[in-house]
């Protein structure tokens, strides 16, 4: 066990940012924290690194009792927080090597490390840049560099590719996938449910403070009688036949706006067949055809009752 928090409870004043929240995290597994904005991710952070103090609960880092003063444990851990926190006055080659002997005294070894910190989030092109010259993906990329390149053995990272551009962000998820693969044990706050089912071997859904569900993205997926979604493009439909599909079976709820029938339904063979076989059935003329299965937000809409981006 990596991380194991056992009945956390923090509160603002009146705000319970934190609801007697439980989590067990695994050596060796990428870890994400999905939640709505407020819903307490940083907060549980700043309380698994002991910057916060709690009012109810335990935390364990690497089997010992988290405190401030736990120095030996904090070594161990790179944390990547939401706000940029580099030296203008250094480059990017100079900042990461900066951040690194923090940690490694042999020179050697931190100009290895530095290396390949930079490797890791592709900034070999900029290593001489100032952290003015770079855009906000970059900067964010030297920000997660800095934070890993003494190799903690443990890496939290808080929302870290908010309003990154698509380059960026694909760099700094291949990253921490390779810095997993190495040995790292990964905890990953973020809002955007396909990030989580992206990189996280497990995903602890948030909401108020409280976990909501728990597991992989197939598990968590599975705990939903959502199986499938079937949208097609039809352009003339009777509210009669609108009530036939809504009959068929298995099928939960179906919507029919500005040309698109929506039809969600439980996992069952022929989903997709059965409502095309109607619609020709009664020459109800269609064109574009599209399956999905359920996302998380589905699994967030039907547990919640609302949606992961309000
Ligand atoms: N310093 C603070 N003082 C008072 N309330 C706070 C403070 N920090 C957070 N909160 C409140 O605690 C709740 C949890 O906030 P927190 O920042 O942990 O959520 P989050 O999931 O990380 O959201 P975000 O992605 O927006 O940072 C929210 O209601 C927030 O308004």
């Amino acid at each position: 066990m990596i991380v194991n928090i056992n009945n956390l409870v923090k509160r603002y004043d009146k705000v319970l940012a934190v609801d007697h929240l439980n989590l067990q995290i695994q050596e060796g597994e990428i870890f994400g924290l999905l939640g709505p904005n407020g819903s307490g991710k940083s907060t549980t952070i700043n309380c698994i690194l002991s910057l916060l103090e709690y009012d109810k609960g335990s935390i364990e880092v690497f089997n010992e009792e988290m405190s401030p003063e736990s120095y030996d444990i904090k070594r161990d851990i790179g944390v990547i927080f939401q706000q940029v926190a580099v030296f203008e006055e250094l480059t990017v080659y100079e900042n990461i090597k900066y951040f690194c002997s923090l940690y490694v005294k042999d020179k050697n070894e931190v100009k290895r490390l530095t290396e390949q910190a930079i490797s890791f989030v592709s900034l070999e092109d900029y290593v001489k840049f100032f952290p003015s010259k770079l855009s906000g993906g970059l900067l964010r990329r030297l920000n997660i560099a800095c934070g890993i390149a003494h190799k903690p053995k443990l890496i939290i990272l808080d929302e870290p590719t908010v309003a990154v551009d698509p380059q960026s962000r694909n760099k700094i998820l291949e990253g921490i996938k390779k810095l997993n693969e190495e040995g790292a044990t990964v905890i990953y706050t973020t809002h955007y449910m396909e990030e989580a089912e992206q990189i996280c071997d497990r995903i602890a859904i948030i909401d108020k403070g409280k976990v909501i569900a728990l597991g992989t993205k197939e598990e968590l997926k599975a705990m939903i009688s959502i199986g499938e979604k079937i949208t097609i493009e039809v352009f003339s439909l009777e509210q009669n036949q609108l009530q036939d599909i809504k009959e068929l079976p298995r099928v939960l709820s179906v919507e029919y706006k500005g040309n698109l029938l929506s039809v969600k339904l439980t996992k069952g063979k022929n989903n997709l067949f059965q409502i095309l076989s109607y619609l020709m059935d009664h020459e109800i003329p269609f064109q574009q055809v599209f399956t999905e299965q359920p996302t998380l937000n589905d699994v967030f809409l039907e547990i919640t009752g609302k949606t992961l981006r309000d």
